[in-house]
């Protein structure tokens, strides 16, 4: 089993799994994952085809280090079966199934990917997964849903389908989401796998996605699902850590060393306390400044 929990997902970007050249251009906008779409983006007579359509390109098209998920149909469909089988024998990273509302419906899922697995050929375990909660019933039971299986990287927060089983609708405060995104964060955390926060779906208002984006970063969310191409450049702006943070981090990262080679777990940097967590900080900033190429091998920051 090989989840990689380590992995920057900052951005999940949704492809419509029916449209041909969405689907073959999908690689080239630098989204950290792209999520080929087979439930609601695709109408119910174009089921097969957009199946059949990812299943070329996942077999096919080079998309270099992009994590390749599809969001299958859900249980409760004709599409279910045939989409699992398909997508396993294609070789995706990672299945994402809609609507989860409990654990069960993962163990469901796991079952029959265990099952495709041994039919194809394919090392059992090869395929990870991950749940869309969408629903107050899936909120309420994000954690057991996080837990359900070693095999999920991440649950993400999928706000149409849930503010209107809430019976209301998107605000630009995001007031209405608050319980379910840190039901979801919290259930991430204490399974040690990734947190996504929803969809925006407005493209005329970039200002409203750039204070979402600053919202959900704020939190601790570990990336957005997106629907365009324009949302990619705008997330990793918001998670890009600055000039200011990554020599910070480079300080406190020299600092714990210094502190371990004393023999301690705490030193004081400039009157501030650093300890592990102020480290495990550093670290993560210093990841985000790699995956931007804003420093070199050492740590040291190049400028963008
Ligand atoms: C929104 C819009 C129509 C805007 O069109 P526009 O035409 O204005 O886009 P432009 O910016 O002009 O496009 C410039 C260039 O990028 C190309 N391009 C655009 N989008 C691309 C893309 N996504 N992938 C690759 N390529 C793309 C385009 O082809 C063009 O290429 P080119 O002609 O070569 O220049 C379009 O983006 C789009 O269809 N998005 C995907 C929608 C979708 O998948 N919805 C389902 C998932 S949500 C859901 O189900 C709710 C949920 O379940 C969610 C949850 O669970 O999280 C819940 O409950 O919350
Ligand atoms: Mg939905």
């Amino acid at each position: 089993m090989t989840v990689d929990t380590e992995r920057l997902r900052r951005t999940m970007m949704f492809v419509p799994g029916n449209n041909p050249a969405m689907v073959k251009d999908a690689g080239i906008y630098g989204a950290d994952s792209v999520m080929f779409d087979l439930e609601d983006a695709v109408s119910i007579t174009e089921k097969d085809a957009a199946r059949y359509l990812v299943y070329e390109a996942l077999t096919t098209l080079d998309y270099g280090d992009t994590e390749l998920v599809v969001r299958i149909n859900g249980e409760d469909t004709p599409f279910y079966e045939d989409d699992i089988r398909v997508m396993v024998k294609a070789g995706v990273d990672v299945i994402r199934l809609p609507k989860v509302e409990d654990a069960q419906m993962m163990h469901h899922l796991e079952e029959r990917v265990v099952a495709a697995e041994k039919e194809f050929g394919k090392p059992v375990g090869s395929i990870n997964l991950m749940a869309a909660i969408e629903s107050a019933q899936g909120v309420l039971n994000a954690e057991e849903i996080a837990k359900s299986s070693k095999r999920m990287i991440g649950i993400a927060l999928s706000a149409e389908d849930y503010t209107t089983d809430m019976k209301t609708h998107r605000y630009p405060d995001g007031q209405e989401l608050f319980f379910a995104r840190n039901m979801i964060l919290h259930a991430a955390r204490a399974a040690g796998i990734a947190a996504f926060d929803t969809v925006f779906s407005n493209m005329d208002d970039p200002e409203g996605f750039y204070r979402e984006t600053r919202l959900i970063h704020q939190l601790g969310f570990d990336g957005k699902s997106l629907v365009n191409p324009r949302q990619v450049e705008m997330v990793n702006k918001v998670y890009q850590p600055t000039e200011k943070e990554i020599v910070n981090a480079q300080n406190v990262l020299a600092a714990i060393e210094q502190a371990k080679r004393q023999g301690s777990g705490v030193i004081s940097m400039n009157g501030q306390m650093v300890d592990r967590p102020v480290a495990l900080r550093a670290q993560r900033v210093m990841k985000l400044a790699k995956a931007d190429n804003l420093v070199d091998q050492e740590g040291n920051y190049l400028g963008e």
